[in-house]
């Protein structure tokens, strides 16, 4: 048979909080396995989201973000990801054109600048909410500071411009085999799917009163015993403060059953099976300082694995 040749690669979002990586990320896949909140920060790990078609294969790896990191876990996070936009084909720099050009992307900027001579295309997201008057200087501005090899406005939210990305991607990638089946949309195990998708709850339902800090860990995810197409899952919610502990538990423990409720839809959505959580929390302290704590959570250097 004629096999026409695939092109494959991996592909690191970069950018700073709440720029829009999860929302492109899901946009591109058309389902919910990245989190999303609008709060800032809220992705720690790297999920790897894997997008397939006749052309071939992208592998995105969506890293915790470049920032001044201000912890022990921040500085670990940042050290993570500067050795990931070493080994990458490319890197998507993604920011939001209605925040202006401040510090933290110069900060990026200069990261860009000093680790890697990866391709980076620049994504100036959000643009439904910009007029193509206001584009123009937002894009001449970032052009002044760094020689990207593309520039591409796009609205992750709405979907536009999204497939010339997908195009543009593809355009620099090398031939490559497919990687993964092409049915697979993440590497990680969906346990670790399930605890963002719990972590999401917890961030929204709760607000400004529970911190980014929280971590939770999916135990056990197994078939029921009474009937096995149904999925039991037992989580566990760690805060740094019996205070928050007392938030995520709730009045009559309301606010813990409202979050297991939103997660459970979800799950059963992402699984296709009925779902039950069961739900803990508690309290580990000052856990961001403490580096045996670390692997716990899953925070591990690649060597380790
Ligand atoms: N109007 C508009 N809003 C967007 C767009 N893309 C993302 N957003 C919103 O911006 C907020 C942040 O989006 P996320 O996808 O969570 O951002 P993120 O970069 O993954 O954030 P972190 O996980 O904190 O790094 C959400 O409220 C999104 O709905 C866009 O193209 N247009």
């Amino acid at each position: 048979m004629n096999q026409r040749k695939t092109k494959s690669g991996f592909v690191a979002i970069i950018g700073r909080p709440n720029v829009g990586k999860s929302t492109l990320l899901n946009q591109v896949l058309g389902q919910k396995i990245a989190i999303m909140s609008d709060k800032p920060q809220t992705t720690r790990n790297k999920i790897r989201a894997i997008y397939t078609n006749e052309q071939g294969q992208i592998i995105f790896i969506d890293t915790p973000g470049i920032h001044k990191p201000k912890s022990k876990l921040g500085k670990y996070m940042m050290n993570l990801t500067l050795t990931t936009l070493q080994e990458v084909d490319l890197i998507l720099y993604l920011t939001d054109v209605t925040e202006k050009f401040g510090p933290g992307e110069q900060f990026i900027i200069d990261q860009l600048k000093s680790v890697t001579k990866t391709p980076v295309y620049l994504i100036l997201n959000k643009i439904d909410l910009v007029t193509p008057e206001e584009l123009l200087p937002i894009i001449d501005q970032y052009r002044k500071y760094y020689d990207f090899t593309e520039i591409i406005p796009i609205s992750a939210l709405k979907g536009n411009n999204v497939s010339t990305l997908l195009e543009q991607i593809y355009k620099i990638l090398p031939e490559g085999p497919l990687y993964y089946p092409s049915d697979q949309v993440t590497e990680h195990p969906e346990q670790f799917v399930v605890a963002e998708l719990i972590r999401e709850k917890i961030l929204n339902l709760t607000r400004e009163e529970v911190p980014h800090s929280i971590a939770v860990v999916v135990e056990s995810m197994k078939p029921g015993e009474e009937n096995p197409n149904t999925v039991v899952i037992q989580a566990v919610i760690y805060v740094e403060r019996a205070s928050q502990k007392g938030i995520i538990i709730g009045k009559n423990g309301r606010m813990l059953k409202e979050i297991g409720r939103q997660a459970r839809l979800d799950i059963e959505r992402l699984l296709g099976s009925k779902v039950f959580i069961e739900l803990w929390v508690k309290v580990k302290e000052d856990w961001r300082n403490r580096e045996h704590l670390l692997k716990d959570f899953g925070f591990f250097e690649e060597e380790d694995i």
